[in-house]
């Protein structure tokens, strides 16, 4: 049996409500001067010609706070206060479209609103070329795609249109990714087929053999679609997060499934560098490039010398077959740093000279959280 509490000070939590009540006063005031000199900001830089969003300032200022901040709010419920702040202010500036796989739902838009904060136009497309497609076109400012899952690697698809397309990366943000089996009643029994992204099916392949034996794996364009197929019909379970399962009304039938828990996925913020200026060095960035060298031995070891030789990190290094029937690859590479860093200036020319094909894809500030 539970002890009985003690009752609670009705005037002691009055006294200090009313406290809170005058600090909220307090930093709705603050807020408001800030969303003011935002707006100053937004009129010089229109003067210029020049974007709103700026990921490398966005990125500073979060870091500047998390280390500046005296508690006790943790570090890592700084971020997303600022990202919802910039985000508003941001808007008063001018408004910023994203586009990104949708329908509502999606981890893709879960993933837009951690990074771009809330205040923000969603476009919300179809598929992975359509986001490439409405960022070039100018439909959106900035796209979100994501690249790579920490269980089933690559987004091959993402990958390949970053080669073919000249939108550059200005941002990362990643997500821990928990799918659930959801279905729109509250039973097991006479599921015939599950509807996810062909991701979420591989991602919970494990369980779905050990679980569901036996039944269906329908993939479908996002899991979001999968969810909202499954609120119209009742013999499919679909394989989706929170924010789909409350979106389309679906029951938790199993929750965390995917086989692995700590199950990540890192998304790229694309934009047309014709519209934006590209992010200036934040003091933490990542620089991503694709190369491809000749096939002859000690080619790929000869192309990353530059990079030890001039004290430069590489934090990824992904093959993808160059489709040339020559066994030739691209390699997706992602190095520590900004070319605006000299040493990382001279890595990135010998490494160039190395390479049969060399595209840099974009440095961009580090994912902060
Ligand atoms: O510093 C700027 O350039 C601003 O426009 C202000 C601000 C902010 O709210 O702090 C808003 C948007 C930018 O992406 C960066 C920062």
């Amino acid at each position: 049996m539970a002890e009985p509490s003690a009752p609670l000070d009705e005037a002691g939590l009055l006294a200090l409500r009313t406290r809170i009540d005058a600090v909220d006063r307090e930093l709705l005031a603050l807020l408001n001067r800030r969303a003011g000199l935002a707006m100053e900001v937004g009129a010089l830089k229109k003067r210029e010609g020049s974007p709103t969003f700026r990921p490398e300032r966005e990125a500073a200022v979060i870091d500047a706070l998390k280390r500046d901040s005296a508690g006790p709010l943790p570090a890592t419920a700084i971020a997303p206060i600022w990202r919802e702040i910039m985000s508003a202010c941001r808007a008063l500036e001018t408004p910023t479209r994203v586009a990104y796989l949708g329908p509502a739902g999606t981890f893709s838009e879960l993933a837009v609103l951690g990074f771009f904060g809330s205040s923000i136009v969603k476009v919300p497309c179809p598929s992975i070329d359509e986001v490439f497609r409405s960022t070039s076109a100018g439909a959106a400012d900035f796209g979100l795609v994501p690249i790579e899952n920490s269980t089933e690697g690559v987004i091959a698809r993402s990958l390949d249109l970053l080669l073919a397309t000249p939108l550059v990366i200005v941002g990362e943000t990643s997500l821990l990714v928990q799918h659930h089996l959801l279905r729109r009643i509250d039973s097991r029994a006479g599921i015939t087929a599950v509807v996810a992204h062909p991701q979420a099916l591989a991602q919970c392949h494990g369980w779905l053999s050990a679980n569901l034996p036996g039944v269906e794996r329908r993939a479908v364009s996002s899991n979001a679609e999968g969810a909202r197929l499954a609120a119209e019909d009742d013999t499919l379970a679909a394989l989706a997060g929170d924010r789909a399962a409350s979106e389309y009304g679906l029951h938790v039938l199993a929750p965390a499934i995917q086989d692995e828990p700590h199950n990540r996925t890192r998304f790229a913020v694309v934009t047309d560098p014709t519209r934006q200026t590209l992010p200036r060095p934040s003091g933490h960035d990542c620089t991503s490039l694709v190369v491809s060298v000749t096939n002859r031995p000690g080619a790929v070891h000869d192309m990353l010398v530059p990079l030890k030789a001039h004290g430069v990190s590489m934090s990824r290094f992904e093959s993808r077959p160059a489709r040339s029937g020559q066994w030739e690859y691209f390699f997706f590479i992602d190095l520590e740093g900004h070319p605006d860093d000299p040493r990382v200036a001279v890595a990135l020319d010998e490494l160039r000279a190395a390479c049969s094909f060399f595209k840099v894809l974009g440095s961009y500030p580090v994912d902060v959280h």
